[in-house]
């Protein structure tokens, strides 16, 4: 059964089992994430309960910070497939309002009992803060479920190069190119999804055909060259490619990111095509080139440079 998703804790409209339900951001659904949903699901499955999510949109600092909010690995979309595919039954996502800004740490716990009476057990990382000023820690987490009969379980870092993995981290590889970092602490590869859009056809004639698609999250990884695979419904398995994602300074210039895929063999998809990029390696950033010559000329050391990270050289 695919989980049930409900907007805000208000609607939501579940049997009447114990729930064991996960609290937090989960940005980028990393290993850390995982391991609180998976607590969750688990304990759920022993008891004969539900297992769920509770999360937010838009990202707190939106409201709080907005000048400078955090730029999220996730869209909106991909994240709720994410926590779907998880396996959990339910998803809730609670709007962040000004108001439940205002909620004081103390009246957190009775407001979700408010509308979730069935709540047995909270997961939660053991860093999670809450409530007004991010006043609430685990200790007081621990405190107000006492006083209800909830249990907490606050689940430990996961650490990668022994530091905890977190978004931030996550956030600063991404900007930096070092994909294969936070693809290990993401757990599965970065990606980006899209609807295959005509370029000004323009690759072809220079010898690399591309599938282009937009790409503009919240937190922009960094420009420049990669080596990724390619999927997509219309052809099963995934496709070797070399990609550029930026803003093509060379030719156009834009302002809008794209990502550009040169396929290293036979390309089964075209324009109109959804398409899955996952980024596997940074081969450099990208450049203005003097001349469209030069700029082929570079293409063909970078399709290489693919070829021999998948070792097909
Ligand atoms: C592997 C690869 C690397 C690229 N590197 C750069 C680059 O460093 N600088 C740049 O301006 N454009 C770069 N491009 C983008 C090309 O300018 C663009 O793909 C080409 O102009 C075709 O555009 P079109 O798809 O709109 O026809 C790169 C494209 C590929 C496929
Ligand atoms: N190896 C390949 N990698 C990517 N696209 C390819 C490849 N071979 C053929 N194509 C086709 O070429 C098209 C892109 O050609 P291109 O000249 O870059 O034009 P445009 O970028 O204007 O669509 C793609 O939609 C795809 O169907």
């Amino acid at each position: 059964m695919p989980a049930v998703q409900f907007q805000n804790i208000e609607n939501t409209r579940l049997p009447a089992k114990p729930l064991h339900l996960a609290i937090g951001m989960f940005d980028g659904m990393h290993l850390g994430h995982r391991a609180v949903i998976d607590m969750a699901i688990q304990s759920a499955r022993r008891s004969g309960g539900l297992a769920g999510v509770l999360t937010f949109a838009p990202h707190p600092t939106v409201l709080l910070r907005p000048d400078n909010p955090t730029r999220l690995i996730c869209n909106p979309g991909t994240k709720a497939r994410l926590l779907v595919e998880t396996g959990v039954d339910f998803v809730i996502t609670q709007q962040f309002t000004p108001e439940l800004a205002q909620v004081e740490a103390e009246d957190f716990i009775p407001l979700l009992l408010k509308h979730l009476p069935r709540l047995n057990t909270i997961y939660v990382g053991e860093n999670w803060r809450f409530g007004r000023g991010r006043r609430g820690d685990m200790a007081m987490l621990v405190a107000g479920a006492k006083k209800h009969r909830l249990t907490v379980v606050g689940v430990s870092h996961v650490s990668e190069n022994g530091k905890p993995i977190s978004s931030t981290r996550i956030r600063a590889c991404l900007e930096d190119g070092e994909i294969e970092e936070a693809n290990i602490m993401l757990g599965y590869s970065y990606f980006a999804e899209g609807t295959v859009m005509p370029g000004k056809a323009l690759g072809r004639d220079l010898g690399y055909p591309t599938l282009n698609i937009p790409w503009e999250p919240g937190l922009r990884p960094r420009l420049g060259v990669y080596a990724v695979e390619v999927s997509g419904e219309k052809a099963p398995g995934k496709y070797r490619a070399v990609a550029n994602y930026g803003l093509r300074p060379t030719v156009e210039n834009s302002t809008q990111p794209r990502i550009e895929a040169h396929l290293l063999g036979p390309c089964p998809f075209t324009g109109g095509d959804q398409i899955r990029v996952d980024w596997l390696r940074f081969i450099r950033p990208e450049m203005k080139f003097a001349s469209v010559d030069e700029l082929t000329a570079q293409i063909a050391k970078d399709r290489a440079k693919a070829e021999a990270f998948f070792d097909l050289a």
